[in-house]
């Protein structure tokens, strides 16, 4: 028997912890039973506990690893991750343009849960003005939005706003995650293209294993994209699978543990 899959990219650090980053991407899109491929931008020593190390590789090795899947696979929707600094980001939007990958997301990662730097200052005005105008989705977390809206983002209204100033930017639809926001609450602020607003609304879990809930995040989007799930649907798959694998923990390591990428077999999520 042969059947087609849909192929999909991640552009993103390693996480040697296995927690996050493209490993993270990599599970999750299994998960959906999308075909994953990756493009390295560079590698993190890095566990449950922190990142220990980071190394952003070359734009050559970057730049041939794009034309490596661009000359061989069809890829219907891509994803970008850890972009480290200027010199990566703008490399990764000049790729971006080149090829053709379908729907983009893009995850604006800038800090690992332990607090490493995973994006430098001086790259935040490249991610803004090249990579957040190829968006079909852009999916920053609540400390990310304020940097890129340059303000504290204190009220519901506050966040609204920022969803506003960063479609204004270029990013068709917003997503501004909540799962900084309070320890109680736990909603996701959506922006669509046509201006609607949209709530994600999902029970808080308490929990600490949440390493890589952003790329699982970003990567289930992808993956339902792929697969021709409309955006609103793929929101809300995307917020259920997070509520419900928060829920079923794996002991793994011992800081802020990985997901269990499993946690949503035989649930009734449909992925
Ligand atoms: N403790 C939690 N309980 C329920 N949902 C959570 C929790 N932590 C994160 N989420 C959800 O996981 C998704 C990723 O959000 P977030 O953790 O803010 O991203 P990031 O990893 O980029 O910081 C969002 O839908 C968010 O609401
Ligand atoms: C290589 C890499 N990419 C992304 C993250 C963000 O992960 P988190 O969702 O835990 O903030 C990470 N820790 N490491």
């Amino acid at each position: 028997m042969t059947k087609n899959v849909p192929e999909v990219l991640t552009i993103a650090g390693t996480d040697s912890g296995g927690g996050a980053g493209m490993m993270a991407d990599i599970k999750t899109m299994q998960m959906c039973h999308v075909f994953a491929t990756g493009v390295v931008t560079g590698v993190t020593a890095q566990n449950t506990l922190g990142v220990q190390a980071a190394l952003p590789l070359p734009t050559a090795i970057i730049d041939q690893q794009f034309q490596s899947v661009a000359n061989d696979f069809t890829i219907q929707a891509v994803k970008t991750g850890a972009l480290f600094d200027q010199e990566r980001v703008a490399c990764v939007a000049e790729n971006l343009r080149k090829y053709h990958f379908g729907p983009l997301v893009v995850d604006p990662v800038m800090v690992a849960k332990g607090g490493a730097k995973l994006l430098t200052d001086a790259a935040i005005t490249t991610l803004v003005q090249e990579l957040l105008p190829l968006a079909d989705v852009i999916t920053p977390n609540l400390p990310e939005a304020q940097v890129i809206v340059n303000r504290q983002l204190t009220t519901e209204a506050d966040i609204w706003r920022a969803c506003t100033d960063i479609q204004a930017m270029g990013a068709k639809n917003v997503v501004i995650k909540g799962g900084h926001l309070t320890h109680q609450v736990n909603h996701d602020f959506v922006l669509l293209a046509n201006g609607r607003q949209l709530t994600l609304t999902g029970d808080w879990v308490n929990t600490r294993r949440t390493h890589g809930t952003g790329d699982t995040f970003s990567s289930l989007v992808v993956s339902q994209l792929a697969k021709g799930q409309e955006l609103v649907d793929t929101l809300q798959t995307a917020k259920t699978f997070l509520n419900t694998i928060l829920q079923d923990e794996i002991i793994v390591g011992h800081g802020h543990g990985p997901l269990n990428h499993w946690g949503a077999e035989h649930t009734n999520v449909q992925i």
